[in-house]
């Protein structure tokens, strides 16, 4: 009876570390993150997509997004430690060792890039590990102690999935793969700033200049507003460009309009828990917009 009780105690130790690891590479974040490779595969070719670098991208491309969110924990474990929303993680709470976690962030690097490299192709591996850099080192290093403008600077490294998506099957740049960049360029300051106003006290106690902190919310409210207009605009570029068809014109307007809604509300008619609401909907809001896509480039 006791080895039994002692044997469920340490399979219940060991599942708790791989929770721990796993909450690290942000599996949520980089679940949506493979919608959008998928998509770009997908509208890349005509055809089925070839079955290698579908799963060879998506694995190495996840791998890599993974890792450079493990960096991210490692990066901000002291300032996570002293936030609401983050003192929980697993470095903070000292769940994973700092060591164990920069092996682990480097296994995963070096393991997806190497996928990348030897089974997708060279320019797709490239690709994803200035990404990584850019996140990881560029974003979480640099910019987002410095300037305001941190988010919108580095949401370029979090825009690439789809273009990742597009190399991974075709070995070339294409100006169609850059537009669904775009897309997730100008969604991605309405995203993080929604959630800033709420965590605004978060970050200036632990001296991160994000823009509700430096300008104030009124001043964020009216940035968020606008780049949903821009957002709008932005969404548009693939029908105009011969992309897509009817029915994405259709779902992806919609999808705009009750974005610019919730962000007109939350400038001019704010009511309690708005801000959490207009975050919460961005996700839901980039999700449907890559299954729109998707199903229109089939139907
Ligand atoms: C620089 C760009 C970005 C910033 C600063 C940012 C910031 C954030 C933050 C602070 C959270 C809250 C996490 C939490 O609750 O602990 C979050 C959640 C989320 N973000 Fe972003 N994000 C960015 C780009 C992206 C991109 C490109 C995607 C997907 C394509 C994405 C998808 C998500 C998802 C799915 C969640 C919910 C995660 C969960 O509930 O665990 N984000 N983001
Ligand atoms: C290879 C590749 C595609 C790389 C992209 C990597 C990636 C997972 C980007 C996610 C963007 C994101 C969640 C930023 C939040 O960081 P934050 O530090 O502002 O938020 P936090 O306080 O929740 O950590």
């Amino acid at each position: 009876m006791a080895k039994s009780l002692s044997v469920v105690a340490v399979s219940n130790h060991t599942l708790g570390h791989w929770r721990a690891y796993l909450e690290m590479t942000k599996p949520k974040v980089v679940a949506l993150m493979l919608l959008t490779v998928l998509v770009g595969m997908c509208l890349a070719l005509p055809g089925a997509v070839p079955l290698q670098p579908l799963i060879a991208g998506m694995l190495g491309i996840g791998m890599m997004a993974g890792a450079a969110a493990a960096m991210n924990h490692l990066i901000d474990r002291r300032i996570d430690a002293l936030m609401a929303r983050t003192y929980n993680r697993p470095l903070p709470k000292g769940k994973v060792p700092v060591g164990n976690a920069i092996v682990f962030a480097a296994l995963l690097s070096v393991f997806g890039f190497v996928l990348l490299y030897l089974a997708v192709n060279p320019l797709t591996a490239w690709l994803t590990l200035a990404s990584l850099l850019g996140y990881a080192v560029v974003y979480t290093a640099y910019l987002k102690r410095a300037t305001p403008q941190n988010i919108v600077i580095g949401g370029l490294a979090g825009a690439m999935p789809p273009l990742l998506g597009w190399t991974a099957v075709t070995n070339e740049f294409h100006g169609h793969g850059l537009l669904l960049v775009i897309i997730i360029f100008t969604w991605t300051p309405p995203h993080f700033w929604a959630l800033a106003i709420h965590r605004r006290a978060d970050y200036a106690k632990v001296n991160i200049p994000m823009l509700p902190v430096t300008h104030g919310v009124e001043f964020t409210k009216t940035c968020i507003f606008l780049y949903t207009l821009l957002l709008g605009l932005a969404c548009l570029l693939p029908v105009l460009v011969g992309m897509s068809g009817g029915l994405y014109l259709i779902g992806s307007t919609a999808l705009s309009l009750m974005f610019i809604y919730k962000a007109w509300r939350l400038k001019f008619h704010e009511t309690p828990g708005m801000a959490m609401d207009v975050f919460k909907f961005s996700i839901y809001h980039l999700m449907l917009l890559f299954m729109v896509l998707l199903l229109d480039h089939y139907v």
